[in-house]
């Protein structure tokens, strides 16, 4: 089954010119996506049009089926969590709370936001911090927390809201190298679909099972990392020359102007 489809989409803040021109893809269950281009090339827009922030300008985005402009927005975010570049401003919630926010998707009535989590969410919320490496920081305010730490609190929020798919916009950016090495192994892990910008090249072949390339708002190459991510796409894509040394374990690509 196809988790998110995207059919004929085309996007641009309105009297524009459209960013986005007749994007069209399906993304079964389970598979892990990234999504590579250029600065400004339109990754972050489309994201934008997964997790229910703007609606396309012509064509369709269904999640599990349905569109998802007519499903309510709770509905929505109790199928997909996205983890954005934008953080929270409330920089004094700790660390747990901003993982609780995950939850509220999936409370009704009057009590929802009022009340503390049940003992069921209490659990969900220690079990998300533990796996993001955050027990120590968990009673921490978040706007004490380092970049990496924050990054990785939103990730637990992802995770404490149980979602069938999760959107991340660069999700490796303020991670060390072993916090990326982990984070992408525990995303490749979890069994849900992942759909992901990354700029780092290597880390998309290594992580994903396909990669979508965007150039100037359109589909360049989508399909498996070895075939998308040839020196011919990446020069177009990137307006350089590349080379890919495939001799080794995982490619090597080193790029020239
Ligand atoms: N609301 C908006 N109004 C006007 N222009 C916009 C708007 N949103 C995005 N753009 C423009 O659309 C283009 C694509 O932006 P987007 O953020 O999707 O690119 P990106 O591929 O994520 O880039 P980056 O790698 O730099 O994050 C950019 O030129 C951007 O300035």
């Amino acid at each position: 089954m196809n988790v998110i489809e995207v059919e004929g989409v085309s996007w641009g803040p309105r009297g524009r010119e459209p960013i986005l021109r007749d994007i069209g893809f399906a993304v079964p269950q389970g598979q892990i996506l990234a999504i590579c281009g250029a600065n400004g090339a339109g990754k972050s827009s489309l994201l934008r049009l997964l997790y229910r922030h703007q609606a396309p300008s012509r064509g369709t985005v269904r999640l599990m089926g349905r569109d998802i402009w007519l499903m309510g927005a709770a509905e929505a975010a109790r199928n997909l969590a996205a983890v954005l570049q934008e953080q929270p401003t409330d920089f004094a919630l700790t660390a747990r709370q901003i993982v609780a926010l995950g939850r509220l998707p999936h409370r009704r009535g009057l009590s929802a936001g009022l009340s503390g989590p049940s003992r069921e969410d209490a659990a969900l919320i220690a079990s998300s911090l533990a796996r993001m490496d955050l027990v120590p920081h968990a009673d921490r305010p978040f706007g004490t927390l380092s970049g990496g730490e924050r990054q990785r609190v939103m990730v637990a929020r992802a995770l404490a809201q149980e979602p069938k798919v999760i959107v991340l916009d660069e999700p490796t950016n303020h991670l060390d190298i072993r916090h990326q090495l982990e984070l992408l192994a525990l995303l490749k892990g979890l069994g849900l679909t992942v759909i992901a910008t990354l700029h780092d090249l290597t880390l998309a072949a290594e992580f994903a099972e396909r990669v979508l390339i965007l150039q100037e708002g359109r589909i360049l190459a989508d399909g498996p990392p070895d075939t998308a991510l040839s020196e011919a796409n990446l020069a177009r894509a990137f307006n350089i020359r590349a080379r890919i040394d495939r001799s080794g374990e995982a490619p090597r690509f080193s790029f020239h102007l």
